[in-house]
């Protein structure tokens, strides 16, 4: 069963937070974790971003996406407003690294996101946020503001024991290497984003 296996405060650049690991095995490596700003008052909807793991993006700073800024956005809003970070170990849509890298090898061959996962035989989002709402549960979170994009992350939320009581946009301008990927995130996935940033 998931649980709380350890936490610890962390000052950061970005803020002073409490960082919780979730997982059913206490020697588990890659757990997924909680990032709690200390000022989060958890008696009112609770600003709450579910952020999918990509170690090019947040460790790397790569172009090609723009998870590494979200992530700082998100980290620097919840400092600011109170929150909850979900770090969620699936990288690459949970593909995976090793198949995130050979969709970016099809893609220098011109293929967009989506189809490189399908060409792979792989799934064009493999995510599922079931764990996401279990981490809630776990915290205590019966209301939230969904800090996302993605209409998936909205009816995960609006489909559990949890309410969702507004989404905050979390849009990061486009660049010139991110530009198709958000805009195939858009026409495919069906992302909420304004058109003007893409
Ligand atoms: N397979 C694959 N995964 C990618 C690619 N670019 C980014 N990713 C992954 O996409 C995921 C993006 O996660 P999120 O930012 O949490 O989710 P999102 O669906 O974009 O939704 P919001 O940011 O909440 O609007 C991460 O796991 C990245 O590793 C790509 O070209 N191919
Ligand atoms: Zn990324």
């Amino acid at each position: 069963m998931l649980k709380i296996q350890a936490e610890a405060h962390v000052p950061t650049e970005l803020g002073n937070f409490r960082i919780v690991a979730f997982s059913d095995r206490d020697d588990d490596w890659m757990p997924h974790m909680a990032i709690i700003a200390n000022n989060t008052d958890f008696s009112k909807a609770v600003n709450v971003r579910f952020h999918s793991e990509c170690i090019t993006g947040e460790v790397f700073h790569s172009l090609k996406c723009e998870c590494g800024p979200q992530l700082d956005a998100a980290l620097s809003y919840i400092d600011k407003n109170g929150g909850v970070v979900v770090y969620l170990r699936q990288e690459g849509r949970n593909i995976g690294i090793i198949n995130k890298l050979k969709a970016y090898a099809l893609q220098e061959k011109g293929f967009d996101t989506v189809e490189a996962n399908l060409k792979l035989g792989l799934p064009a989002d493999g995510r599922k946020f079931d764990v996401a709402i279990e981490i809630l549960n776990i915290l205590d979170i019966k209301e939230v503001n969904l800090m996302t994009n993605n209409p998936e992350k909205l009816k995960y939320v609006e489909e559990s024991n949890i309410k969702l009581n507004s989404r905050i946009p979390l849009q990061i301008k486009a660049n010139e290497n991110s530009s198709s990927y958000l805009k195939t995130k858009k026409e495919f996935f069906g992302h909420l984003l304004n058109d003007k940033d893409l």
